[in-house]
């Protein structure tokens, strides 16, 4: 069998408030999974059972507790937990994307460059950067007189189709979702399971949240519960 491209191993993740006295609210406990090539693994659970919190500890926006997350990078394994920042950088640059549920808008940057920007930071071209742009938000139904605005006053779902297109721009090895089809109609959701299956087929580990029933069952190739896990813990 291949080898994961990610690795959690006994996650643990405790939030401290420190407002309410230092109150402490136990989320994660020991949380282990590994996403190999071509896999999409799933989190589910009830509201409120710690999924955002997972790939937001992955992506290394919240300092875990306890634990490790290894990634793969450039051919090393890289724990994210322990990791100096410039290092996080560097595998988030070239190795782990992150579809968020919301695009974060940068003033008057037109949506293509929005979606060309990983690429041209990974040094390809400008020019061949917004063509693969403009190819990806062609597929999520943007339509082409609205590439060279900034998405500040696009839609909700056309924030977030931006958000995708950017997302999918570079192949990256390791990928998180993170409700990527909460606000789209059924064409552009079915485009993302096509995404998907296509970043599965080129040998992507992806994890990822979907509320909605359908998508979840077309691209899952397992589920990761996180009810269950705590329930064992
Ligand atoms: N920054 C934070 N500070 C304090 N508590 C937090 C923080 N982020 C999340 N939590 C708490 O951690 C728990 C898990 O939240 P999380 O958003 O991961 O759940 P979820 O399973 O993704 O829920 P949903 O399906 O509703 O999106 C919740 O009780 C939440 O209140």
């Amino acid at each position: 069998m291949t080898r994961p491209l990610l690795s959690v191993e006994a996650l643990e993740k405790r939030f401290t408030l420190h407002l309410q006295g230092g109150l402490e609210i136990p989320v994660l406990d020991g949380l282990g999974f590994s996403v190999r090539p071509g896999e999409c693994v799933v989190l589910a659970g009830a509201s409120g059972v710690g999924k955002s919190t997972v790939l937001k500890l992955v992506y290394g926006s919240y300092k875990a507790s306890a634990g490790r997350v290894l990634v793969s990078h450039e051919g090393a394994p890289v724990d994210l937990v322990s990791a100096d920042p410039r290092t996080v950088l560097d595998v988030r640059r070239r190795t782990l994307g992150y579809v968020s549920q919301f695009l974060r808008v940068v003033p008057r940057v037109a949506a293509i460059d929005v979606v060309a920007e990983p690429l041209v930071t990974l040094g390809m071209p400008r020019e061949e950067a917004r063509e693969r742009a403009g190819t990806l938000l062609d597929r999520l139904a943007i339509p082409e007189r609205l590439f060279s605005l900034p998405p500040a006053t696009f839609s909700g779902g056309e924030q977030q189709r931006v958000n995708i297109a950017r997302g999918f721009a570079h192949p990256y090895p390791v990928l998180l979702l993170d409700e990527p089809t909460a606000s789209l109609d059924a064409r552009n959701r079915a485009t993302v399971v096509q995404l998907i299956e296509e970043a599965k087929a080129r040998g992507a580990a992806m994890v990822g949240i979907f509320h909605d029933e359908d998508v979840r069952e077309a691209v899952a190739t397992r589920l990761v519960d996180l009810t269950a896990e705590r329930m064992a813990a």
